[in-house]
């Protein structure tokens, strides 16, 4: 055990986690020139066309220094806030963190979000100057913030590329002498955590755990002391590039167990696994649970799918700890499941994985922030979905979730980053000069009012160079309303909103002029009509097709006319038909781009 070392790294989104991995996989030849390619641990189709990791990834390398060879347990993490869940558990199988600072960014807000996780865990932290080779470093500003934020010495930053591979020696050799090798006793009860999983479809249900205390050897009975499920460990191994299947695995070390788990929900991050006969006393203390900041409903596209998209889910589930969900029923859309994710990003990855590693086609409804309702009678009613809005009559007041921005940005951008959250109901806290051209504010901000396009938005005054982190600090009284829309009088009850107050009326001309160019043309007018209660506050018209679209392929060839009955078919993927209007999946997120 005196020879592992469990560590992982972390960042700002693009400061190079993934790229320092590669190098430090190539120099420990864990991986041949030939398997070799830029960021393999992001190994899933939509991380490498995205380029951002979505999923941590553990793998295990082989080290020599001085004689002695170490087992050195890598999990590269996730950069993006929408991930975080990913990094807090891979911290907690963690003795040490390489905390990557991009030299040409400096410290940004997920550095210290994620240092801060790091930190609460008590992991050991090597402080990695990355990107050192960009003709834009600026290795000496950015060491004084790092020696600022986390109060060492100059001499331990090491300076590194992930692309020339400067420093990557010096990061292994300050991985085995810096970081703890892992205490528990081999001897002891098996008590091992269980930190991720994932489906796969040969193989059924992995497990990847880390042993805390004891040993688990091939073909023991183990149990899972939540669950109280029992197993036998068929095939127990370590992470290379491929799973290396073993004899045995005892504490301080990182692996995985596939053992015939044939219910999804058996599985649970955060669980413990220990053995039947003589098992540890107590349970490894889970994870919080996911506290989601975006509410959608999903729906299978084909309503037969029902069933099948619930299975779809539970196996989605095993490999991303942070969707929640459960049945929802819309008067529009029929059955479907009600989510909850970290943000938006996490929204359309999720309905990415269900299409691509599932086969599922689904619609995403209108997406909203989880409100309260205060009652007349005091009692306090969760709204997760816009159709739980109760009657005004029998409401105090309606709360919404604040939650604490920090902006990290260039001082040049202060006054558009203060005007844009206070346009967003946001209220400045604080304001922190890191050095003195580099600025940190602090918000209260309503969630609802930045989790759809705020970040965006944020970039594009900041020309890129402000970074946001943010925290869910309570719910606050906000004047909110229901927002209903209506096509041909028939109400959507998936296409309805939850707004402020003030902003309803603006809001609800916006999406109505939004609607009318997302619905498309039928051979009948569409009505759209926006409402708050019972009064109806915008109306637009989509006017009907007057021509049969094949016309325009008259005496045409009929290869043409097969292209564009086939572009139609595409078209109909995400979109549903409500009464005798098909809406398409873009009409329900317009609310999000009325600006
Ligand atoms: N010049 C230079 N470019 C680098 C270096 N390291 C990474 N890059 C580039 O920076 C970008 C981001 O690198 P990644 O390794 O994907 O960053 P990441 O931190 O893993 O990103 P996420 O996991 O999505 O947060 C890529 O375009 C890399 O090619 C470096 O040392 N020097």
């Amino acid at each position: 055990m005196d020879n592992i070392r469990n560590f992982c790294i972390i960042a700002h989104i693009d400061h190079g986690k993934s790229t320092l991995a590669d190098r430090l996989l190539e120099h420990t030849q864990t991986v041949s020139d030939r398997q070799m390619q830029d960021q393999l641990l992001d190994n899933m189709d939509l991380e490498r066309e995205r380029g951002i990791t979505i999923k941590s990834h553990a793998i295990q390398m082989n080290y020599l220094l001085d004689g002695n060879e170490y087992v050195l347990n890598l999990i590269d993490t996730p950069g993006h806030v929408d991930f975080s869940y990913e990094v807090s558990r891979s911290i907690a199988a963690c003795e040490g963190a390489l905390l990557i600072v991009d030299a040409s960014q400096g410290i940004e807000a997920q550095t210290i979000s994620n240092l801060y996780l790091a930190m609460e865990n008590d992991l050991k932290i090597i402080p990695v100057l990355n990107k050192i080779d960009l003709p834009g470093a600026m290795p000496e500003e950015v060491s004084d913030e790092i020696v600022d934020l986390l109060g060492v010495e100059r001499e331990e930053i090491i300076r590194a590329s992930g692309k020339t591979g400067e420093g990557v020696d010096d990061i292994l050799k300050a991985i085995v002498e810096r970081i703890d090798a892992p205490s528990g006793d081999p001897e002891a009860p098996l008590q091992a955590m269980i930190f991720d999983s994932q489906y796969n479809p040969f193989r059924g249900i992995e497990v990847i755990f880390r042993v805390l205390n004891g040993t688990i050897r091939k073909g023991d009975l183990v149990k899972f002391v939540n669950t109280g499920k029992e197993y036998g460990a068929d095939e127990i191994g370590i992470l290379k590039l491929e799973q290396e299947p073993q004899k045995e695995i005892s504490s301080g070390n990182v692996g995985y167990l596939i053992s015939g788990i044939k219910n999804a929900k058996e599985v649970k991050v955060g669980d413990t696994i220990t053995h039947k006969e003589n098992p540890c006393s107590q349970a490894i203390q889970g994870f919080e649970d996911v506290k989601p900041m975006v509410f959608a409903g999903i729906y299978p596209v084909d309503t037969t799918e029902y069933e099948e998209l619930r299975a779809s889910m539970e196996k989605l589930q095993l490999n991303d700890a942070s969707l929640v969900w459960e049945p929802e029923t819309s008067a529009a859309l029929g059955f479907g499941f009600r989510c909850g994710f970290l943000g938006m990003l996490h929204l359309e990855i999720v309905q990415e994985r269900l299409e691509r590693e599932f086969d599922m086609t689904v619609i995403t409804t209108v997406p909203s922030v989880q409100f309260r309702a205060v009652m007349t009678d005091d009692s306090v009613q969760l709204i997760n979905a816009p159709s739980e809005m109760p009657e005004p009559n029998k409401v105090k007041h309606i709360e919404e979730p604040f939650i604490k921005a920090q902006i990290i940005s260039k001082a040049d951008y202060i006054g558009p980053i203060i005007s844009l959250c206070m346009d967003k109901r946001g209220i400045l806290k604080n304001q922190v000069y890191l050095t003195t051209d580099r600025v940190e504010l602090t918000f209260d901000i309503p969630l609802s009012e930045i989790v759809f396009d705020f970040f965006d938005k944020l970039k594009t005054i900041s020309r890129g160079y402000a970074s946001l982190d943010y925290e869910l600090i309570g719910n606050r009284a906000s004047k909110m309303v229901k927002l209903d829309v209506a096509l041909n009088g028939e109400k959507v009850d998936a296409l309805s909103a939850i707004v402020h107050r003030d902003k309803a009326y603006e809001w609800g001309k916006r999406l109505c002029e939004k609607l009318k160019e997302l619905l498309p043309r039928q051979m009948f007018e569409i009505a759209v009509q926006a409402s708050i209660g019972t009064k109806i506050i915008a109306r637009e018209t989509v006017k009907a097709l007057r021509k049969n679209v094949l016309a325009k392929c008259y005496g045409g060839d009929i290869s043409r006319k097969r292209k564009l009955l086939e572009k139609q078919k595409k078209g109909k993927k995400r979109m549903r038909q409500v009464g005798n209007v098909e809406i398409p999946q873009d009409a329900f997120m317009a609310v999000l781009k009325l600006d």
